[in-house]
Parts: C-alpha cells; structure tokens; sequence
C-alpha cells in the first residue's frame, strides 16, 4: 500500500513538474512536430551528423529560437540569444566538457564546477594573452623555427622532387598545426616533426609518423562517442552490463595519444632539468614555456593529483580547431590568386620581409606587431574563419538555480539545455552580403561605428564568456606568420575539388593545392 502511494505520489509531481516544464516552454516553436515530447528526432539528426543543416532550415522557418527536445532549444540571434548563454557563462553538460579534454583523462563523466573550472584556465592564461604573446621571445623563435627550418625545406624539396609541388592543404595544414603547438607548448627540441618528413628512396609512405597520429585522432572523435554525450544514462547501462558503447579504436587512440603527449612531457621535463640555472644555455625556442608554467601551477594548487594527471594539462580539441580552419585558409588563398598578391604587396609596401628568418632581418625586430597592424591579412584570417568556424556543439544548460530569458522567451526552466552554431551568426544571409562567398574585402571596407552593440554580423569562432578559446590571439599570431610568410614565398592555385561534400570542417575533405616559388 505505501508503495503504491509513493508511485502515486511520484506520478503526481513528475506531471506538475513536466506541466509546469511544457507550460513555461510553450511558447517556443517546436523543430518537428515530436519535439515537445520526445527528443527522438534531434537525436536521430545528431547521430546522423545532419543537426546543422536540420537547424538551419528550422530558424529560417520559425526564428531565432527553436525547441528541439522537450528540455533542448537551439538559438541562431546574436544579441539576445548567443550573448546572454555564453558571454554569462551558462554552465556545460558534464559529458561534453570531459568528453575530448586532457583535465582529467580516461573519466568522461567528470565535470569541472565553475570555480574549479576558472583555476584551471588561469594556470596559463597569462601565457596567451596578446600581449604575452607579442613579446614572447620562445614563440618568436618556434615560429621562425618551423617557418624556416622546416616548412620552407619541405616545400622547396617538394618542388625539386615531385616537379608539380602538390600537396594537400590538410595534411600540410595538420603537420604545421601539430608541429607548431606542441613546439609551443613543450619546446622545438620535444615536439613532433610531422613537416620534415618527406617520402623518398629510403623512407617510404607508411613511415610517415603522421599517419598513425592522424588515425588515432580521428579515432577518438569517432561516431559512437554520441553515446557518452548525448546518452549518458544508456551508454553507463551498457557498461554495467559488460557492454562498451565505444569501439575498442576509441580507447586505442585516447591511449596513444595520452603515451604521445607523455612522452612530450617526459623530454620536456628534461629540459627543464638543463635549464641556464642548471648551467646549460638553452635556445628560447627549446625552452618549455607553457608546459612548465602548468605544472608548477599544479604543484602549487592540485598537489593531490597524480604527476600523470598533472602531465595531461594539456587539451587536444585546439589541435582539431586550427588544423581544420588553416587547411581551409590554405584552400581559400590557394582558390584567390588576388588575395596572396594583395598580401605580398601589403608585406612590400611594409617593408616587412618573410622570406627569412627575423635574426638575418635587423630591422625586423618588431615584426609580430608590425604584421599584427595590416589590415588586409587580418582581414584574410577573420574571412577565414567566418567561413569555416568549428562544427562542433557547443552545448550549455540554463543555470540550476534560476529561470532566464533568452532570444524574447521568458522564464526558461533551470537546467534546460541550450545550444548555437557559429554557423548561424557566420552564414546567415540576413546577416551578411553574399554570404557564401569568401570575401576578406568586407572586413576592410565594413564601418562598425557606434552599432556594437545592434550588431548580428558579428565574428564568433571562439565563442565568448568565461569559457571562450584561450588560443584566439595565437591562431592570429600563428595564421598571419605562417599565411605572410608563404605568401611572400610562393604562389599556391587550387585544383578543382567539390569542397562540400562533407559536413562543414570534416576531416574528410581533400583540398588539393598545387605551389610555385614566387617569381
Ligand atoms: C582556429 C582555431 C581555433 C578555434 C576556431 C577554436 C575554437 C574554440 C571554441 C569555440 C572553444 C569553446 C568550446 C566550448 O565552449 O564548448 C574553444 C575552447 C578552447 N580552446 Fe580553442 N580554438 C582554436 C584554437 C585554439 C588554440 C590554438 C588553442 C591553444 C593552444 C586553443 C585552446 C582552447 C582551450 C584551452 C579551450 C577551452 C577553454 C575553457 O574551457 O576554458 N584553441 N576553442
């Protein structure tokens, strides 16, 4: 009898409160018509990679804010949408903040309250700030390092010996990426040389290192991780019942990668160990900077974790963002031959030369922030990634403690999850001109007087608020040199490839290039 009023009991408050849930969300349009019951359909989008472009088609019919699932909406306005989840700081589900980060490796259901979250981003904050960045001499000379000592070597050999100087803007795009931010993080002298390698008589294509680094990447963003975070609750039933919803090549790669990075550190750590201090002169670029910083940030303020744990304090998703949207800088340079002239002759009419590295040039000395200022280059890399921002989710849920209104619907149950795209800022065409078209020239002529705050057409690839990229003012840092330095060197043409075959940024996509040197 008492059980069978506790069910009563619970039945009745699982109504009120679905009721209460249905009634303050009414409002809100539903994507398909099942959306106010079941989440069936937006799951079914997601695991089939179609959520884009389902989204899309849904806020060109019905708005800026549509309900997906019974506690799931999606919103595609600026100002009072994007703004108020993000630039807050709404909280993210569980499952995706630890899904592919290194904070806490091999737990994916670990989440980072807000607190413990903010200490961990300030441990080397301080390091990516613009202005760290601008007077960092380790970042100077890495750059030059993998411009001059690596990147050029490889393409002047290309040219001598394949005669055609293709290549392919991914791959070149994922060994300057990874080689770049691993030197960044644990010195040259530790990182990967995915760019030296090059196919000849003695090294064969199956010893390419980045082979196996690729596959075990992408292994770890593969299909099935839709379970850990779109289903948490079925995918731990599976396991208590013996059954893991992840392949094993999820967890061969995870476990590379982690041997991988270990490995960096342990060289790193070496390193330390021959710092000046110690009576050995160590070249700036060799010097692990950003991983030494963490660690004795850990020291101080996690001394509890493991000094594996400690090790893993760095994220592998940035590896993702920046390769995808260089690879497509490369493509998009390569298909607008205009667009490499006019940044050739604005490095001319600057009078800064990238063809060499910065200690052969004295009057080089400022050259970071001297390309910081033109205009047009800077313009190229917003153009960039305005086109192919990250597809990723970029889930939060409405704080747990109170209702919010967001995009003109008041009172939005805690918890509710909310989701954007950069997508619908960067692509809209009541947004933008010509929106499909690649067109650094709007970033130049565009007058952002006054209306900062009216603005749709903004640029949002690094999302905002509290939990914003950290590696924004790098991957300026980085495009431009890299983007300066090849235009001043090379001219790249596209070769004809249907570039949107697959779903916006997938690694899927070829982009071949072919390169000449610049007469
Ligand atoms: C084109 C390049 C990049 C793009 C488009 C990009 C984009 C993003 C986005 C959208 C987020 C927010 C994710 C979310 O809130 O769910 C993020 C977070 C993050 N990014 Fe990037 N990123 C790029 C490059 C980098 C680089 C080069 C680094 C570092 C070296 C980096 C480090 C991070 C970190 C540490 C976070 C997590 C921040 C936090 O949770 O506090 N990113 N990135």
């Amino acid at each position: 009898m008492t059980l069978l009023m506790l069910i009563v009991l619970a039945l009745l408050c699982y109504s009120y409160f679905s009721f209460r849930f249905l009634y303050s969300l009414r409002k809100v349009p539903t994507a398909h018509w099942s959306s106010r019951f079941s989440s069936a359909q937006i799951l079914w989008a997601r695991w089939t990679g179609t959520e884009l472009k389902f989204l899309i088609e849904a806020h060109n019919r019905l708005g800026p804010i549509v309900l997906v699932g019974p506690q799931d909406l999606s919103v595609s306005s600026y100002q009072d949408g994007i703004r108020k989840v993000y630039d807050t700081g709404f909280p993210k589900p569980a499952p995706f903040y630890s899904m592919f980060n290194y904070y806490r490796a091999r737990n994916a259901f670990t989440s980072l309250d807000r607190a413990e979250h903010g200490i961990r981003r300030r441990r080397t904050a301080a390091l990516y700030s613009k202005s760290a960045l601008m007077q960092s001499k380790h970042l100077c000379e890495v750059t030059d390092c993998i411009i001059y000592e690596r990147l050029f070597p490889r393409l002047e050999s290309l040219l001598v010996n394949c005669g055609t100087g293709r290549i392919d803007g991914l791959d070149l795009s994922y060994r300057i990426c990874v080689d770049y931010l691993s030197s960044f993080l644990f010195g040259c002298c530790n990182s990967t040389n995915f760019l030296s390698f090059l196919p000849n008589g003695k090294a064969e294509l199956k010893d390419d290192p980045l082979e196996p680094w690729r596959f075990n990447y992408e292994n770890m963003s593969c299909h099935e991780s839709f379970f850990v975070q779109e289903m948490p609750g079925l995918y731990k039933l599976f396991r208590a019942l013996g059954t893991n919803l992840l392949p094993r090549r999820y967890s061969e790669g995870t476990e590379y990668l982690e041997n991988w990075m270990s490995a960096m550190a342990d060289k790193a750590d070496h390193t330390i160990t021959l710092k000046p201090s110690k009576g050995l002169n160590l070249e700036a670029k060799d010097d692990p900077v950003v991983y030494e910083t963490a660690k004795e940030a850990v020291k101080k303020d996690s001394p509890h974790l493991s000094l594996e744990a400690q090790k893993m304090q760095v994220q592998s998703e940035m590896f993702d963002h920046i390769c995808l949207v260089f690879g497509y800088a490369l493509w998009y340079l390569a298909s607008h031959p205009d667009a490499q002239q006019k940044i050739h002759a604005e490095l001319e009419e600057h009078k800064i030369d990238m063809t060499s590295p910065i200690h052969q040039d004295p009057s080089g000395i400022d050259r970071s922030s001297r390309l910081d200022s033109l205009p047009y280059l800077h313009a190229v890399i917003d153009e960039c990634l305005r086109m192919r921002p990250t597809s990723t989710l970029l889930p939060r849920t409405t704080p747990p403690d109170r209702s919010v209104s967001v995009a003109g619907i008041e009172n939005i149950p805690p918890n509710t999850r909310i989701n954007s795209y950069q997508w619908f800022v960067h692509r809209d065409p009541k947004k933008w001109d010509n929106v499909n078209d690649w067109d650094p020239q709007r970033w130049v002529s565009i007058d952002r007087s006054g209306k900062k705050h009216d603005r749709e057409d903004v640029l949002w690839p690094f999302a905002s608020g509290p939990r914003m990229c950290l590696g924004n003012h790098l991957t300026y840092y980085f495009m431009k040199h890299v983007i300066a330095a090849i235009c001043s060197r090379f001219v790249l043409s596209a070769l004809p490839c249907d570039e949107r075959q697959c779903t916006p940024g997938s690694p899927e996509d070829e982009l071949p290039i072919t390169l000449v040197l610049r007469a």
